[in-house]
């Protein structure tokens, strides 16, 4: 089955890498890096394998959802603490593997761990943050890939309001490498839309000692 089709007369094969130019910033991204027939078997194939969770978070003493489903995966199966619920890091699928050798023959990096995301609608989303802790976000490497609905990944430097909001719509099939100190520099977020639209799976893989 055809899960998401770019029925676009123009649409091609041919993976199309465009770099944005943002101060203190390295952010490519690769549109079609998977194909069209890749990224509709990876989209079904996840959406009904992953052990998908409810992670919550308390605020003033009110535990609320955090409004997207997620699931950890990685080369250790040990647990961690990302939000307040703990979470059991899953060992890598073949899915999984599949897609980060795919994503390692363009970046030199081993990733050790993935995160997935799946936005159930438009009123699922990410609120403005930035990946990784600390010292460790001077210097870092993520890849992000895009499955389903296509949603605007936006970008705000967190010092500099000269600087204009970057909008990044990552679609079906998509690569979104952040390098250097891109995660030290700006912020991002999915914002929620009352639009009508499709769900959307997005995988961050990381390199997590
Ligand atoms: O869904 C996305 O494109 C971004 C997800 C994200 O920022 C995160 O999981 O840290
Ligand atoms: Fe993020």
């Amino acid at each position: 089955m055809d899960v998401f089709n770019q029925n676009d007369l123009f649409s091609t094969d041919e993976v199309l890498k465009t770099t944005f130019d943002l101060p203190g910033a390295d952010v490519t991204l690769f549109e079609n890096f998977f194909s069209i027939e890749e990224s509709n078997k990876l989209y079904t194939s996840l959406l009904k394998n992953t052990p998908w969770q409810q992670e919550q978070i308390t605020i003033h003493g009110k535990a609320i959802d955090y409004p997207r489903l997620t699931a950890w995966y990685g080369d250790t199966s040990k647990s961690i603490q990302y939000t307040n619920t703990k979470s059991n890091i899953h060992l890598w699928n073949d899915d999984l593997l599949f897609i980060k050798s795919r994503i390692e023959q363009e970046v030199e990096v081993k990733f050790t761990r993935c995160l997935l995301n799946y936005y159930r609608d438009g009123k699922d989303s990410v609120d403005w943050h930035q990946d990784y802790q600390g010292a460790q976000r001077k210097n870092t490497v993520i890849a992000s890939v895009t499955f389903g609905a296509t949603r605007p990944f936006q970008l705000k430097h967190t010092t500099r309001k000269d600087l204009k909001r970057v909008d990044i719509p990552l679609v079906h099939g998509s690569l979104l490498l952040m390098q250097g100190a891109t995660q030290d520099n700006w912020k991002h977020k999915i914002p929620k839309t009352k639009k009508q639209i499709l769900p959307r799976i997005n995988l961050t893989f990381r390199w997590i000692d």
